[in-house]
């Protein structure tokens, strides 16, 4: 029976930010990936693009695209490089082919003049050939740089690539994490920034706000009466969110060694999610509204206390050349988030991150307190869990006591499953990245981090990072494919998760 089900034969109603989603802007679009050369662009940016023109999202007739970096390349070497990460099952040759002659490569340094006013003739001209009235032409450059120098390239685009006139048409800038390296950094990068576009020009991009799940959780919560009055200190134990890889840093080690993971993903990834699940429900759907909420709940939460917090590395992180001998960066980290508001006083929001871990993962896990007066002894079962996986095979599922079925009289631990691929078989799920390059395009922040929210993160965990910069807090050594350091769960026990021993969640198969 459920294979017959299909998203086209239920009745979705439109809520109102989808709505805006049908403001058509007309005039010429160019979008301009700067670090082309890189490892972001060929892998992310452009299969996005690559997806967005195949629905129909970037028009022959009134797009562009340019790469630019500084690696000497022509149009069509760039094009080569960038087939091989064209999404293999969407590759229809003449669709690939029409798409790869969108791009055209400008060589050029991120300093200097040059550069900047051959991308910006390249553009212009490809503005006058599609007959693009003075003004209304629409410029999106996504920066797929390291943020080193993103002061120096935002300054160039001001200059020599904005928009010509402010008729109709906009500049907008889509920015890469890591933005800042703690709160002082962020800030000035901010203010640098800031000098030169107006905050609803500038794009500060998680990818993870792009994910199917993630963009889910206000619609559930607010749209459901099940969890309305149940998403509080009353009912909820202990929220944990987390993320798990089966692989380390595997060539980033680099880049990894600056940042450690509670830059890399929780300060950013984690945290957004955590707002998301946290937060109080926004005025309305506008992005402004929703955004208001997540800076609250941000600058709600408690100092983070040494005891909050487990680190560890995994053995053999060092053997990458790249990074130093005596490296104590870590690689995975669980911290203890505690909130001071009426909703959530004393309830631990338990943040875990880990690379070169046993199994692949990121999910939300609500656990609900124990059943009071309880007559069919459902705490030995285990308690009641709503998880949200958002990645692999995206599920939610509500783990409930039942009755066993039979003829006993014993309850079990079961579950109510709504699996996405069993349930809405025709769907495909966009990626992250080509939903959020859509909504730039559109104009729709309420998916991209506001100045303000940016901020409150880097508030919450500066004090910690400082610390572990200057070796005052060690990680714990693990070994790869583990769980982690012991301490980890230790510490998820302390905070009040109650494991489920014997039940574990399958996947339905089709
Ligand atoms: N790769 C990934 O999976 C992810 C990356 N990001 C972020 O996206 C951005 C780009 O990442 P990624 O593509 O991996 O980075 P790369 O190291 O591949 O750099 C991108 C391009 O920038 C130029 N570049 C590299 N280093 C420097 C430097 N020190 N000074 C000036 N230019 C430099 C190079 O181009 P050229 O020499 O030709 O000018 C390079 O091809 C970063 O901010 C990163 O943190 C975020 C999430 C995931
Ligand atoms: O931003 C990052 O995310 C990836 C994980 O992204 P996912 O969408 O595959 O879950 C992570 O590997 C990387 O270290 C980090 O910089």
């Amino acid at each position: 029976m459920a294979s017959q089900w299909h998203c086209e034969k239920r009745a979705f109603s439109k809520i109102e930010s989808f709505a805006r989603d049908n403001v058509t802007e007309t005039g010429c679009l160019s979008i301009i990936v700067l670090g082309a050369s890189g490892d972001l662009a060929k892998k992310k940016t452009f299969p996005a693009l690559f997806n967005l023109y195949q629905q129909g999202f970037l028009q022959l007739n009134d797009v562009h695209i340019f790469g630019y970096s500084r690696t000497q390349l022509c149009d069509d070497e760039l094009r080569e490089r960038i087939k091989g990460y064209l999404p293999v099952e969407n590759k229809v040759s003449s669709n690939v082919f029409n798409f790869l002659q969108l791009i055209k490569y400008v060589s050029g340094a991120y300093d200097s003049p040059e550069g900047f006013q051959e991308l910006d003739k390249a553009i212009s001209e490809h503005e006058t050939s599609k007959k693009s009235h003075e003004g209304s032409s629409r410029r999106l450059f996504y920066l797929a740089l390291p943020p080193s120098v993103y002061p120096q390239v935002c300054k160039m685009i001001k200059i020599f690539c904005t928009n010509k006139s402010g008729l109709s048409g906009w500049t907008r800038v889509v920015f890469e994490k890591p933005f800042g390296k703690d709160l002082a950094s962020a800030e000035e990068l901010s203010a640098q920034i800031g000098e030169l576009f107006d905050e609803p020009q500038i794009y500060r991009i998680d990818h993870y706000l792009g994910k199917e799940l993630v963009q889910n959780l206000l619609v559930l919560r607010f749209a459901n009466r099940f969890f309305l009055p149940l998403w509080n200190r009353d009912n909820i134990s202990n929220v944990q969110i987390v993320f798990r890889e089966d692989f380390g840093t595997e060539g980033r080690g680099g880049y990894f060694d600056q940042y450690g993971i509670i830059r890399d993903i929780i300060q950013n990834h984690l945290l957004q999610i955590f707002c998301l699940v946290a937060m109080e429900k926004p005025v309305s759907t506008k992005p402004e509204h929703i955004r208001d909420e997540k800076v609250k709940v941000l600058q709600s939460v408690n100092p983070i206390r040494d005891e909050d917090v487990v680190l560890g590395q995994y053995r053999g992180y060092k053997d990458d050349p790249t990074v130093p001998d005596d490296s104590v960066t870590p690689t995975f980290a669980t911290v203890v988030l505690h909130i001071h508001n009426e909703r959530w006083e004393g309830v631990p929001f338990i943040l875990k991150a880990g690379k070169a871990l046993n199994s692949r993962k990121a999910e939300i896990r609500v656990q609900f307190k124990d059943v009071p007066g309880d007559i069919f002894k459902s705490s030995k079962q285990g308690r009641n869990e709503f998880v949200i996986r958002l990645q692999p095979s995206e599920a939610m599922y509500m783990k409930l006591t039942v009755k066993q079925p039979g003829l006993e009289m014993t309850a079990a631990q079961s579950e109510l499953d709504l699996s996405y691929r069993q349930r809405y078989q025709e769907v495909v799920i966009p990626e992250a990245y080509e939903r959020l390059i859509l909504d730039t395009i559109k104009g729709d922040q309420q998916h991209f981090v506001r100045r303000d929210e940016l901020k409150a993160a880097w508030e919450i965990f500066t004090p910690l990072l400082h610390r572990i910069d200057e070796g005052d807090l060690q990680p714990q050594g693990y070994e790869p494919g583990s769980r982690g350091p012991a301490e980890a769960d230790e510490l998820l026990e302390k905070a009040g998760y109650v494991q489920t021993h014997g039940y574990i969640w399958i996947p339905p198969t089709l």
